[in-house]
């Protein structure tokens, strides 16, 4: 597994040290241990969560070193802490709240952060759209809804200068043409996830 995860950040041109991989390797571990209590995802098979999931959510490290990791981020709907997890290894200075509705699933996160002893991780148990909360720099989703609903839900929680960070599969072209004018679509980039053969797209907005 670790030659496995440390050949995909390589590929994915990420420099992580032995205790980042440690973080990742414990954080999949805890994600199979507690997967069934907790119903976090439906991938069972451990090879395929760390290509699924876990690499899958490295590819957006790249992409967001290069915006500028903000000092806030949310990741909505955030289910086993998929990207956020993963973005609170590589980005210690990043503040990450991991937003999810369900109680269990902020719960374990908030295990994973005691466990993995990151102090910048945090399960908030709250439906994104009734939280009260400090802004943040940049709001990040995946497998959580359409462009429109995660822009409408969580437009109150962007700092001044803030962006969303979208996570799809393919090119969302018709999530992109139903939203709203005073959501400005200002970049797609195309991910290569190592080991997964699909598509995948991030996709960043920010208010106008
Ligand atoms: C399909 S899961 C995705 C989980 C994770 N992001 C992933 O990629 O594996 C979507 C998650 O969004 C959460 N969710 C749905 N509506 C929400 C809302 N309004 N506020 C916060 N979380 C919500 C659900 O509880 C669920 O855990």
């Amino acid at each position: 597994m670790r030659d496995v995860l440390q050949a995909a950040a390589a590929e994915l041109g990420l420099e992580l040290n032995d205790s980042q991989l440690d973080q990742l390797l414990a954080y999949l571990a805890l994600l199979q241990k507690w997967n069934k209590v907790y119903n976090l995802t439906a991938v069972r098979d451990p090879a395929q969560m760390l290509s699924h999931h876990l690499v899958d959510s490295l590819s957006v490290v790249a992409p967001l070193k290069r915006h500028g990791a903000p000092a806030r981020l949310m990741d909505v709907g955030a289910g086993g802490g998929l990207p956020g997890v993963v973005i609170a290894i590589c980005f210690p200075e990043t503040d990450v709240s991991c937003v999810d509705a369900v109680a269990k699933k902020a719960t374990f996160i908030q295990q994973v952060a005691a466990e993995l002893k990151l102090p910048n991780l945090h399960g908030v148990h709250s439906r994104v759209e009734a939280l009260e909360t400090e802004p943040f720099g940049v709001i990040t989703s995946r497998a959580f809804a359409s462009l429109v609903d995660f822009t409408r839900l969580t437009r109150q929680h962007l700092a001044e200068g803030a962006v969303w960070m979208a996570m799809k599969g393919q090119h969302p072209a018709d999530e992109i043409a139903a939203l709203p004018g005073d959501v400005d679509v200002f970049h797609v980039e195309q991910l290569a996830v190592p080991g997964l053969d699909a598509q995948r797209c991030l996709v960043w907005m920010r208010p106008r």
